[in-house]
């Protein structure tokens, strides 16, 4: 279904030359209005928040994110604890959400970010202690609970030294052992390729051939989908149009491809727009616009979930979400955290909601 109204907003840019690679995993999920959101709040969100968050917010947070329709929710992370302390308490969750998930009327995919295979067995552990395997059956009174795993790598060899100690080739070397492990599981795989439109240390100007080839890469190896993150938030119209296109070019499908939008220069709703006239239908977001990273002078959160659903619904597409519980949410972790809302939906559907 076209977009309505129609936007065409750029001229087609010639894609960069890069050689198509075999298209996996390419089967349509998704309707042409429909659009999945990934909310990375728990996760992204707080990973680099400064001061120790209880166990309890975060349950707080997954237990109300699983009520606004979203599909998937990024639960936490399996990274060392020297690296990331905020993620330290990601067993917990973990076994919390698979023994007594949260009460929702859909099926909902628990996602956790796996850097290396230690992580992964850890992983693994809970579940064997726990002895409950990574799907529950679905049932019209109890529906489903996936667990699902994403892995990690960057565009550019200084972000992905910086954030993961050894170069691309030796994170994608990593991988592999991971999306072993999780197939044999039965466990859905997401890779994410970092700083695809821009890096802290080397600029705006990062290669789309490179993240092709990285994401072709990943998609090889089976990962289910791949998430290309703007990790700067200095990607414009233009350049994430051109990213896409090489993408295509490359013979990678829409359908494999989510986008990954931070709001540090104010272009993620514009650059959503973009993707979505490219036809991706998977976006990630954080409620409240939660998040940084701490190797990226003033990077603001990710684009918020509020905002992403107002723009989504405002343009005809169906997410299922609902704002004003979403917007509800995004004030209240906002307050936990002492921090200001970044939700600009947000904050004036609340207004709105009080009269
Ligand atoms: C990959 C490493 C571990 C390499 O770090 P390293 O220091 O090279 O690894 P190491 O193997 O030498 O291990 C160092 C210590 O960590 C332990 N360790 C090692 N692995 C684990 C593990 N999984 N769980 C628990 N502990 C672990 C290991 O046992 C050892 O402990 P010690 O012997 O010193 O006591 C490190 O660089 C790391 O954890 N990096 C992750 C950083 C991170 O999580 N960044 C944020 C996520 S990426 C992101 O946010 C971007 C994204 C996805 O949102 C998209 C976007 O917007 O760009």
């Amino acid at each position: 279904m076209a977009l309505r109204p129609r936007l065409r907003l750029f001229s087609i840019l010639r894609p960069a030359g890069v050689q198509p690679v075999r298209r996996l995993a390419t089967e349509s999920r998704l309707t042409s209005d429909h659009v999945r959101i990934v909310e990375v709040g728990p996760r992204d969100g707080l990973q680099n928040e400064k001061k120790s968050i209880p166990l309890k917010t975060k349950l707080e947070l997954i237990d109300r994110l699983a009520n606004t329709g979203v599909t998937t929710i990024e639960a936490g992370s399996f990274v060392s604890p020297k690296w990331v302390p905020q993620m330290e308490s990601t067993a917990d969750i973990f076994e919390r959400l698979l023994q007594s998930p949260p009460q929702s009327n859909h099926a909902i995919a628990y996602n956790y970010l796996v850097p290396n295979i230690k992580g992964m067995e850890n992983l693994v552990k809970v579940m064997g202690d726990v002895g409950i395997s990574t799907e529950t059956l679905g049932s019209p009174s109890k529906p489903a609970t996936i667990t699902e795993i994403s892995v990690f790598t960057a565009a550019t060899e200084s972000f992905t030294k910086a954030n993961t100690n050894c170069t691309i080739g030796e994170s994608l070397e990593r991988i592999k052992p991971i999306v072993e492990l999780a197939k044999t599981k039965n466990i859905r795989v997401r890779g994410y390729v970092s700083v695809a439109l821009g890096c802290p240390y080397e600029g705006p100007d990062v290669s789309p051939s490179k993240v092709a080839e990285i994401t072709a890469s990943l998609l090889e190896m089976g990962a289910d989908e791949v998430s290309v993150a703007d990790t700067t938030g200095m990607g414009t119209a233009p350049s994430t149009l051109k990213l896409l296109q090489t993408l295509r070019a490359a013979g990678i499908a829409s359908t494999d491809i989510a986008l990954h939008f931070h709001d540090t220069y104010g272009q993620a709703l514009v650059n959503t727009i973009v993707g979505l006239e490219h036809g991706i239908r998977i976006f990630d977001s954080s409620v409240g616009g939660l998040g940084g990273c701490p190797y990226s002078k003033g990077a603001t959160g990710n684009v918020s979930t509020e905002d992403l659903v107002h723009t989504l619904h405002s343009v005809g597409m169906h997410t299922g979400v609902n704002l004003e519980e979403m917007s509800k949410i995004g004030s209240w972790i906002s307050g936990e955290l002492g921090r200001v809302n970044q939700s600009r939906a947000g904050k004036a559907t609340l207004a709105r909601l009080q009269g």
